[in-house]
């Protein structure tokens, strides 16, 4: 067989050598040509698969190591009899990680405790669920919407409007635009309205739930407001005026722990070996290279609150990735390459599950609440 895979995603090589040979290509230019030869389609989000691109191709199956589909166009894939497998969850552990370190800087430049801050989740699926767990057993106050789940399933449930009212509202749906439920502009003007004057909004699922233009525009009138944005609607293009008016912006990098992308090579290669019948013979652990940073060791002394920052920062420092994206894009004459650059070129990062935190065995308060916000917490 051939493989054709974007030139970004990890373990490729590994994970589908036996598969055939593999070719690699760059996923932002992708084209027919490119594809023409291919049985398999390795793809991320950057990636158009629709009719187009498949045009008089070979292609029997197509992998996005992405949770994302938005950019894939499922029903000319079904019509076509293609198989498809995504990979649900895969970086949900990153995002988490990447809207608690978002939180942190939040209660800082407030001087408050996390329990201080009220959180609206839109959407509750891998991402929303994780996040809420881990705000809830932190003890902040949480609200979330989802208008496809079950009470039972997620945790209590109430509207939009409600969550809106937050202190922090936090958008983890999909980009959908048709449906009952459409999340094209699900935040826009008359939504931006209904939050606090000093709310935070946080985007790391895709630019376009928000509405930009209205965004630029509440944050001119608002100057307390805060925007948080790790998507931008157009991206790679963006706005610079509306980044300058962010109070932290990164480049889609929400999901890019290393554990994340490669455990989305992992879910592909599983959705291809059950399309093609044949025996999962790899597995991820093999992969994953031993964490950096090990271990941080806090006293018994040190607050709990300041602990969670350390920790989380230790972990994820979202302010690094705003700084490289400010830099990068204030010197930038190609927007659209300079986006795609950081993301090629991002650090290592790894889940906050790998840093092992030492508690004193009598600090009960801090055990639980380091565990809560999702690190390995060490007694000792
Ligand atoms: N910035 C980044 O690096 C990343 C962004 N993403 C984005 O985040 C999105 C969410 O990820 P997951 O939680 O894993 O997806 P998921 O599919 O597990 O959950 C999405 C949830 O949103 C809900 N939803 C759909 N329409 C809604 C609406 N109108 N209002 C409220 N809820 C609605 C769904 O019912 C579902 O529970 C992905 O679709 C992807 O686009 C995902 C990973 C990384
Ligand atoms: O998983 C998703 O959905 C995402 O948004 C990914 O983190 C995006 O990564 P790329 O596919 O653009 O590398």
């Amino acid at each position: 067989m051939h493989i054709v895979a974007d030139e970004n995603i990890p373990l490729i090589e590994q994970f589908f050598g036996d598969f055939g040979d593999i070719t690699r290509v760059a996923g932002r230019t992708m084209t027919q040509e490119d594809v023409a030869k291919a049985d398999i389609l390795l793809v991320r989000s950057v990636t158009q698969v629709n009719r187009e691109l498949l045009e008089g191709s070979s292609v029997k199956f197509v992998g996005t190591a992405t949770i994302g589909t938005d950019h894939i166009d499922l029903e000319c894939l079904k019509e076509a009899g293609i198989g498809f497998a995504s990979a649900p969850g895969c970086n949900a552990q990153a995002v988490v990680d990447y809207v608690l370190s978002a939180l942190s800087v939040v209660v800082d430049s407030r001087g408050i405790d996390f329990r201080d801050l009220s959180v609206g989740i839109v959407g509750v699926g891998n991402v929303g669920l994780l996040l809420r767990q881990r705000l809830e057993q932190m003890g902040l106050t949480v609200l979330a919407c989802d208008p496809f789940k079950e009470e039972d399933d997620v945790g209590e449930l109430t509207t939009l409007d409600k969550v809106l009212g937050c202190d922090v509202v936090s958008l983890h749906t999909p980009m959908e635009k048709g449906g009952d439920h459409p999340t094209w502009h699900l935040i826009g003007d008359a939504q931006l309205q209904q939050m606090m004057t000093d709310a935070c909004l946080i985007n790391a699922c895709r630019g376009a739930v928000v509405d930009n233009d209205a965004l630029l525009k509440h944050l001119h009138d608002n100057p307390d407001f805060v925007a948080v944005l790790d998507v931008w609607e157009g991206e790679p293009e963006l706005n610079r005026e509306l980044l300058d008016f962010c109070a932290l912006a990164t480049p889609h990098i929400a999901g890019y722990s290393l554990d994340g992308k490669m455990r989305g090579t992992e879910l592909v290669y599983q959705g291809a070996c059950e399309f093609f019948g044949l025996p999962e013979r790899l597995k991820l652990g093999q992969f994953l290279p031993e964490p950096g940073i090990r271990r941080v060791d806090f006293s018994a002394e040190v607050p709990v609150h300041q602990a969670l920052r350390t920790a989380i920062r230790a972990s994820y420092e979202i302010r690094v990735d705003d700084g490289v994206m400010r830099s990068v894009i204030r010197h930038s004459q190609n927007l659209r390459e300079s986006f795609d650059r950081m993301r090629k070129d991002y650090p290592l990062r790894r889940d906050t599950i790998n840093l092992k935190v030492g508690v004193p065995a009598r600090a009960h308060d801090l055990q639980d609440a380091l565990e809560a916000a999702g690190f390995d917490v060490r007694s000792r």
